[in-house]
């Protein structure tokens, strides 16, 4: 059965000394985790396959969980379970039967109180049966961000963890997180009313993957697929770049820590966002993806970007003069997320021969994990000539029987050990905001233009153009492609 054989123990075990290194209290009993938005996508696809793997390996165990899912739609316990079964492809039937069984659903809208006390009856008649004095409420919003003021307003009047029981009460919210940061700030004061900073996850699922750390490309081969509604609304900076990106880039930047506790990871952040100097226009390359404005819920004049290419500079004594570009496109020709860090030449270099490129550490997020170092060597045998090889730590050769966690898995335990490390604080979010909204009001103004470029191709050719400017070296003639990916 899951969640009870030795490996969920030992994963127990290791989780619990985990949380004593953090200083994190050691919590059993009652748990239950809402989906607000079961109907939708994301939890569909990602919040409730993360819950079953958490469940598969131990981390959410029956008798203690209580799962409940909660939308407008009208929909029937085995209705939403029957959606979810069919994202959780390739598991073991078994666990997959026993997992769906600790879901229900309940049905209501987003701001009356009816649906609200349905579902605080649910819970509270969990609670009751489970018999173990404590009360852990998890309200994971899988919705759009317009009516999370309203959902807030109904869980703190309705759906909080009695204080006659031990436990607590945390709220996940997905991004966007506003559209620049006056809405921002607003939608900060007002969660912050409703709820105290440790009681916010602010989720950037970026966070949550295995080699998250700094970045110059991001990629994707696909374009708005369907969400071109939405995308339209937002654009690739707000989309990607202000948050993944920037949260990679901070992660990269920044100092280090004076321990691993959440608040001191988390003022370093803050530290280096608030170093970054103002975005100038030159150092900006935006496109769009000649076919996207076919999508009917485009607007035909859309001046909406598909793709970005920005340059940040911090001010500070260890990045003063180095450029770190930050770039992701839909559509482009291929789906990648990379963090690379190109070396400067020597000065005086005493080696004639043509280089084929920089040394370059590069960190793959995915697909398939990897670390690797280009580096310039001497080519074997009786000349002196140069050419460049590689220093390979790819997972999937590497780590063969390791299963790298998803991301929101990751971060959904963070949250139910209370570990707000790997999530966005508010003033985080503000400084995010005002490095990116001068720049946004100018593009919603239409004072900037974004190019067209092909689907399929690397973007627009400015882009590559302007990073050559900043003084960033592509490699010639030849291209490593790591095994795990050939
Ligand atoms: N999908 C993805 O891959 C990602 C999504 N996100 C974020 O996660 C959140 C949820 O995304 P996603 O699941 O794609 O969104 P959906 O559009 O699928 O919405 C989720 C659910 O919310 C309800 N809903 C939709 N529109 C409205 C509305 N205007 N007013 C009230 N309720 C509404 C619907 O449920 P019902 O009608 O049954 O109440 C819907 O099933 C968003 O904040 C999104 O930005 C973040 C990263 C990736
Ligand atoms: O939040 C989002 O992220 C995805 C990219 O996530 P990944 O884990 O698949 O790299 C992006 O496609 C989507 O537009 C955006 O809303």
């Amino acid at each position: 059965m899951a969640g009870t054989d030795s490996s969920a123990s030992s994963r127990q075990s290791s989780f619990n000394s985990l949380a004593k290194d953090l200083e994190l209290p050691l919590e059993q009993g009652c748990l239950t985790i809402v989906v607000l938005g079961a109907s939708g996508d994301l939890a569909k696809k990602k919040t409730f396959p993360a819950l079953y793997h958490l469940f598969e390996q131990g981390f959410l165990q029956s008798g203690e969980v209580h799962i409940v899912g909660y939308a407008r739609t009208n929909l029937s316990d085995d209705g939403l379970r029957g959606r979810i079964r069919a994202y959780l492809k390739g598991a073991s039937e078994e666990h997959v039967s026993e997992f769906l069984q600790l879901i229900k659903y309940v049905s209501g809208s987003y701001d009356s109180g009816e649906g609200f006390e349905k579902l605080n009856k649910e819970i509270s008649d969990y609670e009751m049966s489970n018999n173990s004095g404590s009360s852990r409420r998890l309200f994971y919003l899988a919705l759009p961000p317009s009516v999370y003021p309203s959902v807030c307003k109904m869980i703190r009047t309705y759906c909080m963890s009695p204080t006659s029981r031990t436990g607590w009460t945390r709220v996940i919210v997905e991004k966007p997180f506003g559209r620049d940061l006056d809405s921002a700030e607003e939608l900060s004061s007002q969660l912050g009313e409703l709820f105290q900073e440790d009681q916010l996850y602010r989720i950037d699922h970026y966070l949550g993957k295995e080699l998250v750390q700094n970045l110059i490309v991001f990629r994707e081969d696909f374009g708005t697929d369907g969400r071109g509604g939405y995308f339209d609304q937002y654009g690739i900076i707000r989309d990607i770049i202000q948050n993944h990106l920037l949260q990679v880039f901070c992660l990269v930047a920044m100092e280090k820590p004076v321990s691993l506790k959440p608040e001191h990871i988390r003022d370093e952040k803050v530290k280096v966002l608030q170093s970054v100097n103002p975005i100038k226009d030159e150092e900006v390359v935006l496109g769009q993806y000649q076919g996207y404005k076919d999508d009917p819920t485009v607007p035909d004049d859309s001046n909406t970007p598909t793709f970005a290419s920005i340059v940040l500079r911090v001010h500070n004594e260890r990045w003063e003069g180095v450029p770190f570009i930050l770039k992701a496109g839909k559509a482009l020709n291929s789906r990648k997320a990379e963090i690379r860090v190109q070396f400067k030449d020597v000065p005086g270099d005493i080696f004639k021969c043509k280089k084929q490129g920089r040394n370059e550490f590069v960190i793959r997020l995915q697909p398939s994990e990897a670390m690797y170092m280009k580096l310039t060597v001497k080519k074997p045998g009786l000349e002196m000539a140069t050419e460049q090889s590689e220093l390979d730590l790819s997972y999937g050769m590497r780590y063969q029987d390791v299963k790298i966690p998803e991301a929101y898995e990751r971060l959904i335990l963070d949250t139910i050990r209370g570990d707000q490390q790997h999530f966005v604080r508010r003033d985080e979010l503000k400084a995010a905001w005002q490095i990116f909204t001068p720049l946004l009001h100018n593009i919603d103004a239409g004072k900037l233009k974004a190019v067209s470029y092909k689907p399929g191709s690397r973007g627009p050719k400015e882009a590559d153009e302007l990073s050559e400017k900043v003084g960033y070296m592509q490699t010639h003639g030849y291209i490593w492609i790591p095994p795990t990916l050939a």
